[in-house]
């Protein structure tokens, strides 16, 4: 056919080059810039014959998100807004390491296995965030779903969630909302505003928040959005592009792992309540200082927690009998496990790290509220609740306070980006909350305190000699790894450790947590060790912290 032909020409403008091995990991494809233009071509390749199977419109985000802004990676989204279903990550890898002259036979065996008929429409949304290379990799997807005949619509520059977004509209014809950057403002701005009415005489510094916007695309486009929500809030964008680097010393990232304020371009006073984006707007963290000019983070679990809570107090309220549950990974904060199984009574799931992993298993509930520890996270509300709640708003006989939540939960919905986290969105659910029940990102920080904790990474020569179980909590191999780990979590108060190999980067990461910070370093160092022995490390051995 004629179009394998054009792929063959056209492949030639993308070479491939030699000896090359990618594969599609937990964030998609992720590595430096100037190694991505075949990549980027075959996943244009990918998400047409995806479209053609799915006979529905695929998205592909071109974007490294927290990464530095020497890199770029690429990952396709489902026709729901969901990840690529993970029985096509491999057909991804194989198309990105084929060799240059085997290109249209690999295609032709996804063709062929999938049984894809190759007469049907395609229709692939393209997205990108603004590293200085994501318009040349945009194009070369682009000229991929030309090069296959597919129909494309090219959104430039958007979030993450943004392209997440417009896929479900597309796909569910209109009704999740209208799939353009205006629209997705005026579906989330709507809701807000309709809850922001239910917060009593809120004062212009309750209604003020600092943001962080790493230098990345979440900058521009929460701009865009500050002028549809007229005076319901009144932010100061910090790290907006205009000067820094791509989440340097800054960003949702930087934040949780240093455990600090970003460190370039932002100025608050002590007790101003304060977010920080990522690189393409998909994670968000919240943080103060306090009068000492101690550092409080509210991470994902924390912003977990008052998410559940609010939803939680809504259902009572409204009489709803709805099972609500939150869904954590090993990173997950012991206080914050602790605090939602005991005190919460609500449902808690540990699930392998990886937001497809999360988003999974909140599908399983009729609420499923879902955060990494670094404020990946959204909440998922099944057809069935939906509807329930859609009922009750309509229900003209019942009580006033049942209507008030009814509305609220309803709202709420409108409110929330349940195709995949979406640091805008959680940002203005976050808002609203803390609005209505009048409180203080103080107050929020004091529903429970975080056991102190440490993340460091270790080289070693190769990373899949750890092989975890449990959740990734507990390591199978290499032989005698647990076993020291456990000798050593036993010296510490109220203290755990797990370790796994990173999925987006060549390390082995260490989580530690205990009674003091001192405890927590100590540990996270002395199990650095045991994985640099045991495991195969390379390079100079883990040095202590202090
Ligand atoms: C500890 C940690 O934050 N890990 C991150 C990181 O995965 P790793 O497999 O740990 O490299 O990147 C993922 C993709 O962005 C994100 O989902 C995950 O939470
Ligand atoms: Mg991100």
């Amino acid at each position: 056919m004629a179009h394998f032909e054009e792929v063959c020409k056209q492949s030639d403008l993308h070479p491939k080059p030699a000896g090359l091995v990618l594969q599609y990991g937990t964030a998609g494809f992720r590595t430096s810039a100037n190694k991505l233009d075949h990549i980027m071509f075959r996943m244009g390749l990918l998400a047409t014959l995806r479209s053609k199977k799915t006979k529905a419109t695929i998205g592909v985000m071109v974007t490294a998100s927290h990464n530095p802004e020497e890199d770029n990676g690429v990952k396709l989204i489902d026709p729901m807004g969901e990840m690529l279903t993970s029985s096509w990550e491999d057909y991804a890898t194989q198309l990105a390491n084929t060799d240059q002259n085997e290109l249209v036979k690999t295609l032709k065996d996804i063709i062929e296995k999938e049984a894809i008929d190759m007469s049907q429409e395609a229709n692939v949304y393209v997205g990108k965030d603004t590293r200085s290379s994501s318009s040349s990799l945009s194009q070369a997807v682009l000229d991929g779903v030309k090069a296959l005949g597919g129909h494309s619509k090219d959104y430039g520059l958007v979030t993450t969630p943004q392209m997440h977004y417009m896929v479900c509209c597309q796909n569910t014809r209109g009704k999740y909302g209208e799939a353009t950057v205006e629209g997705y403002y005026c579906k989330l701005s709507q809701a807000f505003s309709q809850l922001a009415k239910n917060a009593s005489n809120r004062t212009d510094d309750q209604k003020h928040l600092s943001v962080d916007g790493a230098n990345g695309i979440g900058a521009i486009k929460v701009r865009e959005m500050e002028s549809h929500l007229k005076n319901h809030m009144q932010l100061s964008v910090f790290n907006d592009g205009s000067r820094g680097k791509l989440n340097h010393q800054c960003g949702a990232d930087f934040v949780k792992v240093q455990q600090t304020l970003p460190r370039a371009g932002i100025k608050i006073n002590p007790g101003d309540r304060c977010c920080s984006f990522d690189g393409d707007a998909d994670r968000i963290v919240y943080y103060y200082t306090d009068s000492q000019g101690d550092f409080h983070l509210l991470d994902g679990d924390k912003i977990a927690t008052l998410i559940s809570t609010f939803l939680k107090e809504l259902l009572n309220e409204a009489g709803l009998d709805l099972k609500i549950a939150v869904v954590q990974t090993a990173y997950a904060n012991g206080s914050s496990t602790h605090y939602l199984e005991n005190t919460m009574k609500v449902i808690v799931k540990c699930t392998k790290t990886g937001v497809k992993h999360l988003h999974h298993a909140a599908q399983e509930f009729d609420i499923g509220v879902y955060f990494e520890a670094n404020g990946h996270g959204t909440v998922l509300f099944s057809d069935g609740a939906e509807e329930k709640i859609q009922q009750l708003a309509n229900d003209t006989n019942i009580n006033d306070e049942r209507k008030k939540a009814a509305f609220l939960l309803q709202n709420t919905i409108n409110i929330i980006n349940q195709t995949v986290g979406d640091a805008i969105s959680d940002m203005l659910l976050i808002e609203a909350i803390l609005a209505i029940k009048g409180m203080t990102v103080q107050q929020w920080d004091a529903i429970y305190s975080d056991l102190p904790n440490r993340q460091l990474k270790v080289k070693v020569s190769d990373r899949r000699v750890i092989d975890t179980t449990d959740s990734e909590r507990r390591a199978v191999t290499p032989a005698g790894l647990q076993e020291a780990i456990d000798d050593l979590v036993k010296k510490y108060e109220k203290a755990r450790s797990f370790v796994r190999p990173s999925g987006t980067e060549d390390v082995v990461r260490v989580y530690a947590e205990a009674d003091t910070q001192e405890s927590a370093d100590a540990l996270a160092h002395e199990v650095s060790l045991a994985v640099y022995g045991l495991a195969g490390g390379v390079g100079d051995e883990p040095k202590p912290l202090h």
